[in-house]
């Protein structure tokens, strides 16, 4: 609360120099020699050199040995200076990649850091430490980039925190230990399988799998029913009700002047809102009236149950039914499969809104669906989480007319300026993956078209904001013409885990098609959104 630094993660992220109660009896001591426990900067200043040391200290050096100059990919990039380019980015996963003291598994008691038995390679900048739901586009660019070995070790300490914590925690710091993110971890074993078809690695790796899956069903579910019927669907909600000690003096400011029971309402839901890896956004605002608007305070991540994290699941259900398969435990594989159906039941009952032709957040207090735009609305399209293949050329259609489609830099997170990070202006990695994969997959010419026209907007947005500022950000503005992202409770940062790793798998997948030549590309855009009223016109 001394405001001692720019930003509140620093400190939580200090390493002690003492043993804790060692500290705290001399923080005592130095409160009690002020009147009312008021220590000036000064004197606070003084014992965090005495008692602290910068974050950072945490790792040895480490480069990745895995790591070399000529991965495969890279040929199939025909552009020459996005090969340039690429060869570039490959080449951060050095910069990105962490190794965790011995020290840190030691004295586990002197560190915010968890110890993780392998490397792990970060998002950059603020972020010192693994997160959870980035590490599913990092291991997808360095599976990219050959690194498979790092790969593998990033799996195996997800899997060794599951087993420690009984879930994926956020990111790798204590304080990060009782809440989760999007559930990513079966996805980044399926990249891995594809990739090097280790049956007993899959095999070694299910049962934390099957234990996070457990987790997410028996702490993160509801019953709702509908017509008659019950559905089980999941949330995001963290039963912790104190600040988030990273954004310590935010969360406790926002909650000035509320009620002691009220301010531990908000932070429950704002710490709910940082598991949903939306954090923050107008998204999980519902306001007095029950209507999806407001401001941060009216943040109530608990009352909605989300699109997105529901398709995460269903993916997963589909996928612990096949690694259960193709290690041959058919009655398991059948379990899941059961699961899926319900699940697929429940979204098409309580999200799926026929009318639109998209799957919405559902609010539990007014047992109403929100109806604004976010591209987790399309999330079940990416997961192919339907029963009637007829839903996702409606999504199609409802994307090409829901204003998302409309910036000339990528998909917006939402269409309302909040001065939250998950909003508009900013538009982020993973949501232009999701979107552009859920669409690629698609058996349409036309969806095919636009996730390619989406691919060549984002990979120009990254690729101008590289020339001009020589760095990769976590996020980007949608009207900037290759301009940073901005907005929430810190600096953008650089550096960046997932959007290294998205773009390298666009540059991938789209290698042969892709120009850093200066096109239009709202007016592509413009073209594959009109082309099916051409064609229906040519066709009559
Ligand atoms: O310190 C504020 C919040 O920072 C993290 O969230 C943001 O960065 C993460 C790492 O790139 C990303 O996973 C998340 O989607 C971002 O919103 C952290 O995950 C939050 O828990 C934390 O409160």
């Amino acid at each position: 609360m001394a405001k001692l630094f720019d930003d509140d993660k620093y400190f939580v992220d200090m390493k002690l120099t003492r043993a804790p109660e060692v500290v705290v009896e001399a923080f005592a001591k130095l409160s009690s020699e002020f009147p009312n426990k008021d220590v000036p900067s000064s004197e606070l200043q003084k014992f965090l050199q005495t008692y602290f040391e910068e974050p950072g200290k945490e790792f040895e050096q480490w480069t990745p040995p895995d790591w070399h100059s000529k991965p495969k990919f890279l040929s199939r990039v025909s552009d020459s200076k996005y090969r340039s380019w690429a060869e570039e980015l490959h080449s951060l996963w050095k910069s990105l990649g962490r190794k965790i003291r011995d020290d840190v598994r030691d004295h586990p008691e002197l560190y915010s850091q968890v110890y993780t038995p392998h490397p792990v390679v970060v998002p950059g900048g603020r972020f010192r430490e693994l997160y959870y739901w980035d590490s599913y586009w990092i291991l997808n660019g360095l599976l990219l980039s050959e690194m498979t070995e790092t790969a593998r070790g990033m799996i195996l300490n997800f899997v060794y925190l599951v087993e420690r914590y009984g879930l994926v925690p956020n990111g790798g710091r204590v304080y990060y230990e009782r809440r989760s993110q999007p559930p990513f971890l079966p996805l980044m074993v399926e990249s891995f399988y594809e990739v090097t078809g280790d049956k007993d690695f899959l095999r070694q790796v299910l049962p934390a799998l099957e234990t996070e899956y457990s987790f997410w069903m028996q702490n993160r579910s509801l019953s709702v029913a509908m017509s008659g019927l019950t559905h089980i669907l999941n949330r995001y909600n963290v039963p912790v009700d104190m600040p988030r000690p990273e954004s310590y003096s935010d969360d406790v400011e926002l909650a000035e002047g509320l009620s002691a029971e009220a301010q531990k309402k908000l932070w429950t839901e704002l710490a709910s809102g940082a598991e949903s890896g939306w954090d923050f956004s107008s998204r999980w605002y519902i306001d007095s009236t029950g209507r999806n608007s407001g401001t941060l305070r009216d943040t109530k991540t608990s009352s909605i149950l989300p699109a997105d994290l529901n398709a995460i699941m269903c993916r997963n259900e589909r996928l612990l039914a096949s690694f259960h398969r193709i290690l041959g435990n058919e009655e398991k594989a059948v379990e899941y499969e059961k699961a899926l159906s319900a699940r697929i039941k429940g979204v098409e009952s309580l999200l799926w809104d026929a009318e639109r032709g998209a799957w919405f957040d559902f609010s539990l207090v007014k047992e109403t669906r929100h109806l604004s735009f976010y591209p987790s609305n399309l999330a079940p399209l990416w997961a192919q989480c339907y029963s009637n293949p007829e839903m996702a050329n409606q999504a199609v259609q409802y994307l090409t007319g829901s204003g998302g489609l409309d910036y000339p830099n990528g998909v917006p997170t939402s269409l309302s300026k909040s001065e939250q990070q998950w909003d508009m202006p900013n538009a982020w990695p993973p949501l232009q993956h999701m979107i552009i994969e859920g669409l690629s997959r698609l058996d349409s010419a036309h969806a095919k078209e636009l996730a390619f026209r989406l691919a060549q907007q984002w990979i120009q947005t990254n690729w101008r904001a590289y020339i001009k500022y020589e760095a990769m950000f976590e996020k980007y503005d949608v009207n900037g013409d290759g301009k940073p992202g901005g907005g929430g409770e810190y600096e953008v940062q650089l550096g960046f885990g997932w959007t290294n790793g998205v773009a390298l798998q666009l540059l991938n997948q789209y290698g042969d098609r892709l120009s850093s030549g200066g096109s239009v590309l709202s007016g592509s855009i413009l073209i594959a959104l009109i082309y099916p009223i051409l064609k229906s016109l040519f066709c009559s």
